[in-house]
C-alpha cells in the first residue's frame, strides 16, 4: 500500500540536522540545498568529505561539526536525517528521536524512516516531488528526467499569468473558483 503523504517544507524556517559527512551525507545535503538554499542545517560527524565541505562553504546557514554524534545535537531541531555508516547507532537516535516527535530519515533503513526524500523537479515555481514508495530511487530519478524533458518552460509564464489573474479575481469564492477552473480546462 501506498500511504505517503507528500508536503512541501520551508526550510529556511526550520532547524535541520544531519549526522553524518559521508557519501550518503553528501548526497542528502545537496539534494537539500539544491531546492531550499537557506536551509538551516547542522551536519555533525567526526570525518566529513571533501566535496561536503566544499558545498558548504557557499552556504552560510550551514554549519559543520567535526566530531562524533551527541544527545544535545537533537536539541532545538524539527528534522534529523540520519547518514552515517552504523546501524546500530541510527536505531538507537531513532528510538530518542521519535519520543520528542522530530521527523527523522534514516538513509539505509526505510522501515525507521518517518519521510523520505523524494526526487525533485523543478521549472521555476512549479515543483513536483517524485517518490516510488522506496521501492526504487533510481526509477524516481528516471522520472524526474523525463518529466523535466517534457515540461515546457513556458509553465512559468503560465503560473505568472494566473497569479495576476487571480488576485484580480474579487468574487466569492465560489465564482473564483469557478473563474479559474474555466480559464485552465484546455492549458494541457
Ligand atoms: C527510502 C529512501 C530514503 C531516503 O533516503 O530518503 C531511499 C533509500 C535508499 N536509497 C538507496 C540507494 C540509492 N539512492 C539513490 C538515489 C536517491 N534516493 C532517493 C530517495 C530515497 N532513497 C528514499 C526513497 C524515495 C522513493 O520513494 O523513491 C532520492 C530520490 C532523493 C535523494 O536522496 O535526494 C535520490 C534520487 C534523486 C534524483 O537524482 O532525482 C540511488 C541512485 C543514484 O544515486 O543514482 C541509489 C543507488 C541505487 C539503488 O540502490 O537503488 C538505498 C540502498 C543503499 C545500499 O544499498 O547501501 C536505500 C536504502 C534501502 O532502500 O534500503
Ligand atoms: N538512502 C540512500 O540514498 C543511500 C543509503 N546508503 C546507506 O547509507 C549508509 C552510509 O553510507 P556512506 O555515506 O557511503 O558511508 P561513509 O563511510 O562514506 O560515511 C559515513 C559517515 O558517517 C560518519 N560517522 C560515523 N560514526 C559517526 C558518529 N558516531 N557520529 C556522527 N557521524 C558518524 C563518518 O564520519 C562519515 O562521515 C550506508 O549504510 C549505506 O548502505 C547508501 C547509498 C544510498
Amino acid at each position: 500500500m501506498n500511504t505517503l503523504y507528500p508536503i512541501f517544507l520551508k526550510l529556511d524556517q526550520l532547524e535541520l540536522l544531519i549526522v553524518g559527512g559521508g557519501a550518503v551525507g553528501h548526497e542528502k545535503l545537496s539534494a537539500v540545498l539544491k531546492n531550499s538554499p537557506e536551509a538551516k542545517v547542522n551536519l555533525v560527524a567526526p570525518e566529513i568529505r571533501k566535496e561536503v565541505e566544499e558545498l558548504a562553504t557557499d552556504y552560510p546557514t550551514v554549519k559543520l561539526h567535526y566530531r562524533e554524534f551527541q544527545w544535545e545535537d537533537l536539541n532545538g531541531k524539527h528534522l534529523v536525517i540520519l547518514a552515517t555508516d552504523k546501524r546500530e547507532l541510527h536505531e538507537e537516535i531513532k528510538k530518542v528521536t521519535a519520543e520528542k516527535h522530530l521527523l527523522t530519515n534514516v538513509a539505509d533503513t526505510p522501515d525507521l524512516c518517518d519521510f523520505y526524500l523524494s526526487s525533485v523537479v523543478q521549472k521555476g515555481d512549479l515543483k513536483i516531488g517524485i517518490s516510488t514508495n522506496g521501492k526504487s530511487p533510481t526509477l524516481a530519478k528516471r522520472i524526474r528526467e523525463y518529466l523535466e524533458e517534457a515540461l515546457p518552460d513556458e509553465v512559468q509564464e503560465l503560473m505568472d499569468n494566473l497569479q495576476v489573474f487571480r488576485s484580480k479575481l474579487k468574487d466569492d469564492f465560489a465564482h473564483k473558483v469557478k473563474a479559474l477552473n474555466d480559464l485552465t480546462k484546455k492549458v494541457f
